[in-house]
């Protein structure tokens, strides 16, 4: 997945302008952990919302598997989608009023497919909610129902995976299981760009991408927390 100059520009019901992205261009290997942190309101979201074709953005494109998503019909951007990319986020849009395994087995019944049991209770498995599976939503804590939402996205095993603040909800010790599923998701070939206030998890992913102010200040390996908050504060690279 590449993002090219992206920019993104929100209108308020007065008129004026709010500019969230400026141009912001990076991309996410296949192999790849990549986390992007950065201050509230500094565009994280936005730019994973125009990654996941949630957001059209103002200007500049992305490509998925070297199409330019703006090149194709919505029809053909949806199935594309359906068929490449995960995503977790911040509301994990599970449904009530299925179980915890059901919610995991969703995307092949939207597909018109039969769920390949192996495969979510492996998924459900790798979250750690094997035992869990028969629960509803709201039979779960807040941490269960996100690694539902983690087990969904993975069950298709996308070869890009978006979430953002898939640790939110969580103690440190369940992040950090999360996150090292999500670097062994990577490593086993999928692109994971995972937007996180996390400093110290940043430090063990394979790339890290700094923002601010719609910006991207830095992109390259993982650098230590006092930095990425030295850029945060100064607006510029340390090193
Ligand atoms: N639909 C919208 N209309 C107007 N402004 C928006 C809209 N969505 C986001 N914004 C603004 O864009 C800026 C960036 O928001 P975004 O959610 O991308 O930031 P973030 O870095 O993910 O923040 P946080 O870490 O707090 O989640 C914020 O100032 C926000 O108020």
């Amino acid at each position: 997945m590449r993002a090219s100059t992206v920019s993104k520009e929100f209108a308020a019901p007065d008129g004026s302008h709010t500019q969230v992205l400026n141009g912001v261009s990076f991309e996410a290997a296949a192999g790849d952990f990549t986390v992007i942190v950065g201050p509230s309101g500094s565009g994280k979201s936005t730019l994973l919302h125009c990654l996941a074709g949630l957001e059209r953005p103002t200007s500049g494109e992305a490509f998925l598997d070297g199409v330019n998503l703006n090149e194709l019909t919505p029809r053909a951007r949806a199935r594309a989608y359906r068929k490449i990319v995960g995503f977790v986020f911040q509301n994990y849009n599970l449904i009530d009023s299925l179980s915890a395994w059901e919610n995991v087995a969703l995307p092949f019944r939207l597909d018109g497919r039969r769920p390949e049991v192996s495969r979510v209770d492996a998924a459900l498995t790798v979250v750690g909610l094997a035992s869990k599976r028969k629960r509803l939503p709201s039979q779960l804590s807040g941490g269960e129902q996100q690694r539902v939402a983690i087990a969904r996205a993975i069950c298709s095993e996308p070869a890009v995976l978006l979430t953002d603040e898939p640790t939110g909800a969580l103690d440190d010790v369940t992040a950090q299981f999360v996150f090292d599923q999500l670097k062994r998701i990577a490593a086993n070939g999928a692109a994971v760009v995972t937007v996180t206030h996390d400093l110290v998890a940043a430090e063990r992913a394979d790339r890290v991408i700094v923002m601010r102010s719609g910006h991207i200040l830095y992109t390259g390996l993982p650098i230590p927390a006092t930095e990425i908050t030295a850029i945060f504060a100064a607006g510029e690279v340390s090193r």
